[in-house]
């Protein structure tokens, strides 16, 4: 069975997970979601607040290494244990998440397509957009329901360095997406994708 990869990329709060979570619950077993998020790496060794304090919008914060193999490992059709990140508690947890081989696979995070490795990998790179406005918007109302934070902390981090690494890092990887959404709620591009997919699975030893 060939595997088929697609990236699904785009700043903080710009509506990846939306869009992806849409393709997941449309195919659900079927396919295969890997959020980056979750190859944040371990910190045991540092205090709360000393974990707080860390870059997470730098691409040293996220053992992409580790994400490589997974993703040979499931094109070799072998599974895989993700780990699990808690943002609760800047760390990750010990838990890990079992992932079989499948024939379309998405993977979704705001630097995938920084890493010329994974960007190798993609067969299809998508790139959300949205204005920063609305994307920290979102982010705080999100951070605050679900990822424990506080207003201060979140105004502070995102001036700190999740706006810096956006411009440094992230926003100039829209230029080698194959496509570009104005919206993870966009109705179209969801069709476009769906039926793309679906030619995929029917099709499971294509290119
Ligand atoms: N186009 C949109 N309009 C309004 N709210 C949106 C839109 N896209 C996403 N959201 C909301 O914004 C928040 C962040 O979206 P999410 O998809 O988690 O962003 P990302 O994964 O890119 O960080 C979520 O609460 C989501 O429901
Ligand atoms: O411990 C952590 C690790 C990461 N973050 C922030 O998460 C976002 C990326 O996740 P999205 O779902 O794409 O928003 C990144 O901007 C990091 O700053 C965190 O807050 N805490």
């Amino acid at each position: 069975m060939k595997t088929t990869i697609i990236g699904i990329a785009g700043g903080s709060g710009s509506g990846k997970s939306t869009f992806t979570n849409r393709l997941k619950n449309f195919f659900g077993e079927n396919i295969t979601v890997i959020y980056h998020d979750n190859y944040y790496r371990a910190n045991d060794k540092l205090s709360m607040e000393e974990r707080r304090k860390i870059n997470y919008d730098h691409p040293q914060a996220l053992e992409t290494d580790l994400l490589v193999k997974h993703l040979e490992k499931l094109k070799a059709g072998k599974s895989i244990k993700c780990p699990v990140y808690d943002f609760t508690q800047h760390n990750r947890s010990d838990k890990t998440i079992t992932i079989h081989p499948s024939r379309v696979i998405v993977v979704e995070g705001i630097l995938i397509f920084q890493d010329e490795r994974l960007r190798d990998a993609f067969d299809i790179k998508i790139f959300v957009e949205a204005d920063a406005d609305e994307r920290i918007l979102r982010r705080v109302v999100r951070d605050m329901d679900e990822r424990g934070r506080e207003l201060q902390d979140i105004i502070e981090h995102y001036l700190a360095t999740v706006k810096p690494m956006h411009y440094l890092y992230v926003e100039p990887t829209r230029n080698v997406a194959d496509i570009v959404l104005n919206s993870g709620l966009n109705d179209v591009a969801f069709d476009v994708m769906k039926t793309k997919i679906e030619s995929i699975l029917e099709n499971p030893d294509e290119d």
